[in-house]
């Protein structure tokens, strides 16, 4: 590192200090915090993020948004040039610059990382950060800490997308990297055009009833709300309806999170709704989970990510038999795409048995995208969702090749055949569902399409399995580090005899099952158990959390 950088640094660092007494860990998903404790985290990410930038030659990303944390939370997190999660490894690399005490201690921090990672800070490469926030509040002054971040890189540009939903952010450093058209107005195109194909291919006489036609959406009065807005004119779309679209307070009784975890109505949904398809999207949009309104009741039939995952799995494997329907084996040998989903131990057991019927291969990761999204890619097709709607279908760029291939093929041998429009499908799907991340507008448009497909209503696919009924519990304790867990989450290793206690209590239930894991996200531990019945799964929640809170202490302790 030359003199010039080396005081460019100390000196726009020395402009923000970081909090006291305050220890940042990149998580789940970002550092997450309230806001006013996060200006220097932010303005430090701003550095990493135009690091990994130099590091790779592309661009990268970093996105301000605490997604279902309430409105005074804020986050920040980086996009990899693949438009996924930043590569794990730079993780202990982010906590260690966040935690830095002082300027001098960060700049040491970054000589001795660029030199270990071989990073030409002196060299002639240039690097570029997108930078998007979320709609909160303190989205703009923690926008200008990240730009006097990426300014603290000689030649690092930073380029402001404005409030943007997370999974758009991820798509525009995907699509800027694969030198395609990267702007907002390319992403509406993209996500209009290929659901306007699949609608194209619904098989005639699928068609649903009127009633069935119309979609209510809860935007969480966050940024997506607004953006499908936007995509829904773009359709010429008057079937969607979208409430909560941001003149209320963000994530307050609303959104993906809170329907999902309360099982409640949201705010702005009544009576008048009781039967209608409803769906919610989270603060930044990057999850999503249908619902319904039952007669005279406060509760709702949940459609969480566990059934848009079997619903999506199963309309790829029709497509992909159809497709693979009277081929000659030798040929079609390359052609036989290989299929399998992904979730973590919060699905819901009747989801797993379900994917397991189909034939599906079935793999466990810990709770994260990051996590989940690394396992999906080594599949052709990779299929992977939490039960709280973040999820999404990759396709491998092999595959994706064959697929041309054979659409091509069909074109001109058997134009308009059920093989052609199953690859042309396909195709459509790969361009719809977003390939670098999660996102609740593409993967709503999917649900949309495929619904129509099979003619169904979301009664009908609801039906598809029946959820095993469940709990889940935050618990407040000292520290919520002490619990350290092993095999994707469902054992804990410490503190020592912990796991006992909660396996003599799973023992009391009828196909009990039970784990905690310290959250990414929140200052809290989570409980979730299932049971055979509700008031099971809800006793042997409540008496695992007492367990823990007893051996690890509650937070005031
Ligand atoms: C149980 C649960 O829903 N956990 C969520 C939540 O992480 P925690 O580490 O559990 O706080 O936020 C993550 C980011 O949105 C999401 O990936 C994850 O699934
Ligand atoms: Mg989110």
């Amino acid at each position: 590192m030359n003199d010039e950088q080396r005081s460019l640094l100390l000196e726009l660092s020395s402009r923000f200090s970081p909090p006291q007494g305050v220890k940042l860990s990149y998580g789940t998903a970002g550092f997450r915090a309230d806001a006013s404790l996060l200006e220097s985290t932010v303005y430090r990410v701003g550095i990493l993020a135009a690091l990994r930038s130099l590091k790779t030659g592309a661009v990268t990303g970093l996105m301000i948004t605490a997604s279902h944390n309430q409105i005074s939370d804020n986050g920040v997190k980086v996009a990899d040039p693949s438009g996924g999660m930043l590569t794990q490894h730079w993780e202990p690399f982010a906590d260690s610059i966040a935690n830095a005490p002082d300027s001098s201690s960060l700049v040491q921090l970054i000589e001795a990382f660029v030199k270990k990672e071989n990073i030409l800070l002196d060299g002639k490469d240039v690097a570029e950060v997108l930078l998007g926030r979320d709609t909160r509040p303190s989205g703009s002054s923690l926008l200008e800490a990240a730009k006097q971040g990426v300014a603290s890189i000689a030649r690092a540009t930073a380029v402001d997308m404005g409030v943007v939903t997370t999974p758009q952010l991820h798509w525009m450093v995907r699509a800027k990297n694969k030198c395609m058209e990267a702007s907002e107005p390319n992403y509406y195109a993209q996500l209009s055009g290929s659901f306007r194909c699949l609608l194209e291919l619904v098989p005639q006489g699928s068609l649903t009833s009127s009633t069935d036609d119309k979609l209510v959406v809860d935007g969480s009065d966050g940024v997506g709300g607004e953006k499908l807005e936007t995509l829904k004119s773009m359709l010429n779309d008057t079937t969607i309806e979208v409430r909560n679209s941001g003149n209320g307070v963000l994530n307050d009784g609303v959104g993906a999170d809170y329907v999902q975890k309360e099982k409640v109505v949201p705010r702005g949904f009544d009576t008048a709704d009781v039967g209608l398809r409803c769906a919610s999207l989270d603060g930044d949009a990057d999850r999503l989970v249908y619902f319904f309104l039952e007669p005279n009741n406060t509760r709702i039939q949940l459609v969480d990510g566990d059934k848009i995952m079997a619903l999506f799995a199963l309309f790829i494997q029709e497509q992909l038999s159809v497709l693979n329907k009277n081929e000659d084996l030798t040929v079609s040998r390359s052609h036989q795409a290989r299929i399998g989903v992904v979730q973590t131990a919060y699905a819901n057991g009747a989801s797993t048995q379900y994917l397991k019927h189909l034939g599906l291969e079935v793999v466990f990761t810990p709770t994260g995208v990051k996590h989940l999204h690394e396992k999906a890619a080594e599949f052709d097709i990779g299929i992977y969702f939490e039960a709280n709607g973040h999820g999404t279908i990759l396709f491998s760029e092999t595959y994706i090749s064959c697929l041309e291939d054979m659409n091509n093929d069909l074109q001109s041998t058997s134009r308009g055949s059920e093989r052609h429009k199953a690859a042309s499908r396909l195709l459509s799907v790969g361009k719809l569902i977003n390939q670098a991340v999660g996102d609740a507008l593409s993967g709503l448009l999917l649900v949309e399409a495929i619904l129509k497909h099979f003619g169904w209503s979301i009664h009908r696919w609801n039906e598809l399995y029946h959820d095993l009924p469940s709990r889940q519990l935050k618990v407040k304790v000292a520290d919520r580090y002490a619990v350290v867990t092993a095999n994707a989450e469902t054992v804990v290793v410490k503190p020592l005899g912990l796991q006992e206690v909660i396996d003599a209590e799973i023992a009391k239930y009828n196909h009990g099952r039970c784990f905690i894991r310290p959250s990414g996200t929140e200052d809290v531990v989570r409980v979730y158990a299932e049971a055979n019945t509700q008031e099971s799964a809800d006793a042997l929640a409540n008496s695992v959390a007492k367990l823990v809170e007893q051996i690890l202490g509650s937070s005031s302790a």
